[in-house]
């Protein structure tokens, strides 16, 4: 069975005009007119379970939108979605015990009481034994080393402290999907990377399903294998990550440091057979911009025979700069053309 199976959805909100002065809003009071905004433009998309998936976009495109009909807050305004198995909107009893929601911007978890208080109340919310919510609670607070939180109330944690928490939260009855909107947004890189490993981890040993929605693209390079681009609510790219880099980037760099003096002239020389653009940085150490057509090692096989070379770093492009200029540039028409 799909953890998720989403064919044709569309989401369009009625947003209600207001006229300009006085006169206008008057006029509002007795006769409304709305606008229609598309926030999610007939998008189809399969995830298959125990999948990792980056679900990205600017902001507006429709991320947020998308899962809160995936997780049963929105109703579609058309098409079809399984998540689970079930329709979110329809069956949502059943549906919820299957599913962990995390919104790094908003929180699950009760202000002013201690955390493990909230957690007791998603216990009763989940239905789930007093027996299971220990062993499982007992996991995630050794994983995710929470035990001296357990007591404090939530308005008293920092940002990192609480995501961890609601991370756990989400976990407490075990779902085999979880969505993530922003999971790591504000939090510094020694909480990302906890967390990422946290995630990685339960991936891999459990089969959790996970969509992720995020800015911060180390979370997709580090997570998932297959990411979901959108742009003004409609798909624009579908597919692996090394394959957007590979047709998106447009080549890699290789820096070299030399163990003596070195010609630019020499340089181009020996690569003379090679579309390659060469640098020099100082008289020891240039770069060759390669683009993907040409082979590392053999580009690397051309300056080996000619100069002796102490160090080299081979550089990609990173996703964000692909992303960004894919963005950027208007080429996400392109990209569905070439999906
Ligand atoms: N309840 C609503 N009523 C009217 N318009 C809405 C509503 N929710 C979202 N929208 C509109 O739908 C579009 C998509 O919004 P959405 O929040 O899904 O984008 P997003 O990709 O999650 O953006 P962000 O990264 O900023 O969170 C936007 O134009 C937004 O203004």
């Amino acid at each position: 069975m799909l953890a998720i199976d989403v064919k044709d959805l569309r989401k369009q909100f009625s947003v209600q005009k207001n006229r300009e002065g006085l006169s206008g809003a008057l006029k509002d009071l007795f006769k409304r007119e709305y606008n229609e905004v598309t926030a999610v433009k007939d998008i189809s998309f399969q995830i298959p379970q125990g999948e990792i998936c980056g679900y990205i976009g600017e902001n507006g495109a429709g991320k947020s939108t998308t899962i809160k009909m995936l997780t049963g807050i929105l109703v579609p305004t058309s098409g079809e979605l399984k998540v689970n198995g079930y329709v979110p909107f329809k069956d949502r009893e059943k549906f919820v015990n299957g599913i962990g929601v995390v919104f790094g911007q908003r929180s699950q978890l009760w202000w002013d009481i201690g955390v493990i208080e909230s957690f007791q109340l998603l216990r009763k919310v989940y239905r789930v034994s007093e027996a299971d919510f220990r062993k499982r609670l007992n996991e995630l607070v050794e994983r995710l080393q929470l035990g001296e939180l357990l007591n404090r109330p939530v308005r008293k944690l920092s940002l990192g402290q609480r995501m961890r928490c609601e991370l756990v939260a989400s976990l407490l009855h075990n779902p085999s999907i979880l969505f993530l909107d922003e999971p790591t947004i504000g939090l510094d890189i020694v909480v990302k990377t906890e967390i990422r490993d946290f995630l990685m981890q339960m991936n891999r040993e459990q089969g959790t399903t996970i969509l992720l929605t995020t800015h911060d693209l180390q979370d997709i390079e580090a997570l998932c294998s297959r990411v979901i681009m959108l742009d003004d609510g409609r798909i624009i790219y579908d597919g692996g990550l090394d394959d957007l880099k590979n047709r998106w980037s447009k080549g890699r760099e290789i820096q070299f440091q030399f163990a003596g003096h070195t010609q630019l002239a020499k340089l181009r020389q020996l690569t003379e057979s090679l579309d390659v653009t060469w640098s020099m940085e100082n008289e020891v150490t240039a770069k060759m911009w390669l683009p993907h057509a040409v082979n590392v090692s053999d580009a690397l096989a051309c300056v080996v025979g000619g100069v002796e070379i102490r160090d080299i770093k081979i550089i990609e492009t990173n996703t964000d700069d692909i992303v960004r200029s894919i963005y950027s540039s208007g080429s996400a028409s392109t990209a569905k053309e070439t999906v």
